[in-house]
């Protein structure tokens, strides 16, 4: 398990990175979500090394990250950085031999993981010559030739069309269920709801949330019920403690207490033959923006 122990990081006195702590666990997909400049990158390039924190520690199944453990991440960078007039075999081919694989067994592998990638037209192109989406799918072949233990990704999908998402999903998720953690960014809140069971959520350089998915949709975000049955259901919209969201005579999405939306049920049934009720969990753009309506609230009141 990948562990972050109150990682604080500064630039210039202006500090960015606030006891950031939480953990991505092996076999699994962790999404790490945030908005703009909510500390993302720079938490990924410290766990990488490539950035010092102030203060905190990082491990590895309890042991502090060292060059070796090191060697077995593979980093997909938010700055992408192949050689744009190589050929994409060629090049991901390049870097497995720096990871010490045979001449063979390297172009193997990047022929393998190209194809994979849906890129098995163009493994002798030039990088340069590929669409930016096709090149970003390179890049990620780039992270993954070495079969690395831990994979941390930096908006791996920005750019891409739903149809690649789908194949790098399929590539990430084979790694996650060969043992690896699998720790990706990202703002496209659907996207990483659609793909992982593990959340962090960071803004201001704050963690303020990390968990499951199903758990995290459960402790936050207000509860909606939505009710549809055979009868008129306007009357809804005057019971107490009720807040209608959407509604149609078949149908009303509202939110309120779970007893209110018991007392709503119990008079539906009375009333009509009631077809569905159920409770509507948040999505996770809702949470999001519910973190996000809290942090206005704080500012306004302060
Ligand atoms: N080298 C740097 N020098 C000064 N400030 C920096 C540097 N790197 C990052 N920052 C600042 O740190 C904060 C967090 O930036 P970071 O790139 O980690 O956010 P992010 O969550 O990855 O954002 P985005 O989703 O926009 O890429 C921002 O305020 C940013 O301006």
């Amino acid at each position: 398990m990948l562990q972050l122990h109150d990682i604080c990081r500064s630039f210039s006195g202006k500090q960015v990175l606030h006891d950031v702590s939480f953990s991505a666990r092996p076999g699994q997909l962790t999404g790490f979500v945030g908005g703009n400049g909510a500390g993302k990158t720079t938490t990924m390039r410290i766990i990488l090394g490539v950035l010092a924190s102030d203060s905190g520690t990082i491990t590895l199944d309890g042991s502090p990250l060292t060059a070796t453990s090191r060697s077995r991440f593979g980093y997909m960078p938010a700055e992408r950085g192949l050689y744009p007039k190589m050929k994409i075999a060629e090049q991901i081919t390049y870097l497995a031999r720096l990871h010490g694989f045979s001449k063979e067994d390297a172009t193997q592998r990047a022929e393998n993981l190209l194809v994979s990638l849906g890129l098995k037209d163009r493994l002798t192109d030039a990088l340069e010559t590929l669409s930016t989406g096709n090149q970003q799918r390179v890049q990620i072949a780039a992270a993954l030739v070495h079969e690395p233990d831990v994979l941390i990704l930096d908006e791996p999908f920005s750019g891409l069309d739903p149809h690649a998402v789908d194949q790098v999903l399929q590539v990430l998720t084979e790694r996650a269920d060969a043992g690896a953690t699998v720790l990706f960014s990202s703002h496209q809140l659907d996207v990483v709801e659609r793909l992982c069971n593990e959340l962090v959520i960071i803004g201001d350089g704050k963690i303020l949330d990390a968990g499951g998915r199903e758990d995290l949709r459960r402790r936050h975000g207000s509860l909606r019920y939505e009710l549809t049955s055979d009868a008129d259901l306007s009357w809804v919209q005057t019971q107490p403690g009720v807040l209608i969201d959407e509604i149609t005579p078949e149908r009303v999405l509202f939110q309120s207490e779970e007893s209110q939306a018991h007392a709503v049920l119990t008079e539906a049934v009375k009333r009509g033959t009631v077809k569905s009720f159920s409770p509507i969990l948040p999505n996770l753009s809702e949470i999001f923006r519910e973190f996000t309506a809290d942090k206005t609230d704080e500012e306004a009141a302060a």
